[in-house]
């Protein structure tokens, strides 16, 4: 189902499969085939941040997983105590390898494009906090199981950046425009509360009980007829996708020379200093 768009790169081998396992270096996956849901632990120390090969390893998971005809809904979730993704690793953001920055920015663009419209159903099941990138993959599940007590939004702006407008339409399409308007502009990070209270996130449950919520509701969605109910997603999504698909070689450049900038490097050295000196207090 996910066009034929989205298949044109042909991800990087580093996942390899021992029967229902999937192991790469950052990703472990396993594969229940006798009820077709996949669990996906990220554990990309210390903090699940998305460099270009952990980009590259997510979506060449999900299109192994897309590929098995057993396989029918992913739960995605983290192996890193505390921590569901801290969002895009910002070493690849500052002082940057030009070439790769290209590269780091087009697998982002590609990874989500596989996730937000993949025909499998997917579950966040959010332990930890989440983040700009890390909410980026969460609003792009079908949908969100949060724990108590972290955090979780696009706070692009506090780091000095902009949220690319995909970011911005995964958002509206979750929470709504004027929710968005504000949350972008404030780089808001919502407590877990207060994001089941904007619908950012469907659910809370304990850290203990993540799992087996997220189990509980994947079943719900694997039950229904598997067709049906990827292209129902596809029919609220492939406007959004679309949007991307269309620009993405502007969007690249766009984020390149955005990044680039004195001003934008200024802000990030000033960030990685910031979360540095509050590591030390
Ligand atoms: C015209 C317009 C064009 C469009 C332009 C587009 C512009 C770009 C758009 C970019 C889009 C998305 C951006 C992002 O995703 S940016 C990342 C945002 N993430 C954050 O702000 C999170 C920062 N981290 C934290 O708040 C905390 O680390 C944490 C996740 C809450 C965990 O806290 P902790 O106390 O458990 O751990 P901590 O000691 O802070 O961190 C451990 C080490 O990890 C380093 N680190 C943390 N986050 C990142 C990260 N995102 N990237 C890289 N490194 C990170 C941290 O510095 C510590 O390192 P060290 O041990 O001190 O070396």
């Amino acid at each position: 189902m996910a066009s034929s768009i989205l298949r044109r790169f042909i991800p990087r081998k580093t996942t390899w499969m021992y029967g229902q396992r999937m192991m790469s270096s950052t990703i472990d996956v396993s594969v229940d085939e006798q009820t077709g849901i996949a669990l996906m632990k990220m554990k990309r120390k210390p903090v699940n941040s998305l460099n270009l090969e952990f980009l590259q390893d997510i979506r060449n998971t999900i299109v192994t997983l897309e590929q098995n005809k057993k396989c029918k809904g992913l739960i995605l979730t983290s192996d890193v105590p505390k921590i569901f993704s801290a969002g895009i690793d910002i070493l690849e953001m500052y002082q940057p390898n030009e070439e790769r920055l290209h590269n780091f920015w087009r697998a982002l663009q590609d990874m989500w494009l596989q996730l937000y419209m993949t025909p499998l159903a997917t579950i966040a099941a959010i332990n930890g906090h989440s983040p700009a990138g890390g909410c980026l993959i969460s609003i792009s599940c079908d949908y969100r199981i949060m724990a108590p007590n972290y955090t979780i939004g696009l706070n692009e702006t506090l780091l000095g950046i902009v949220a690319p407008f995909w970011f911005k339409d995964a958002m509206c399409n979750t929470v709504g425009y004027r929710e968005t308007e504000i949350a972008l502009a404030l780089g808001k990070l919502y407590s877990t509360d207060e994001a089941l209270q904007k619908g950012l996130v469907d659910e809370v449950v304990t850290s203990e009980q993540i799992m087996e919520a997220a189990q509980r509701k994947m079943l719900e969605y694997v039950k229904i007829p598997n067709m049906a109910r990827a292209m129902s997603k596809q029919l609220m999504r492939q406007e959004t996708a679309d949007k991307l698909c269309s620009t993405q070689d502007s969007d690249v450049q766009n984020f390149v020379n955005f990044c680039l900038q004195d001003k934008v490097q200024q802000s990030l050295g000033f960030y990685l200093e910031q979360l540095k000196k509050r590591k030390s207090k």
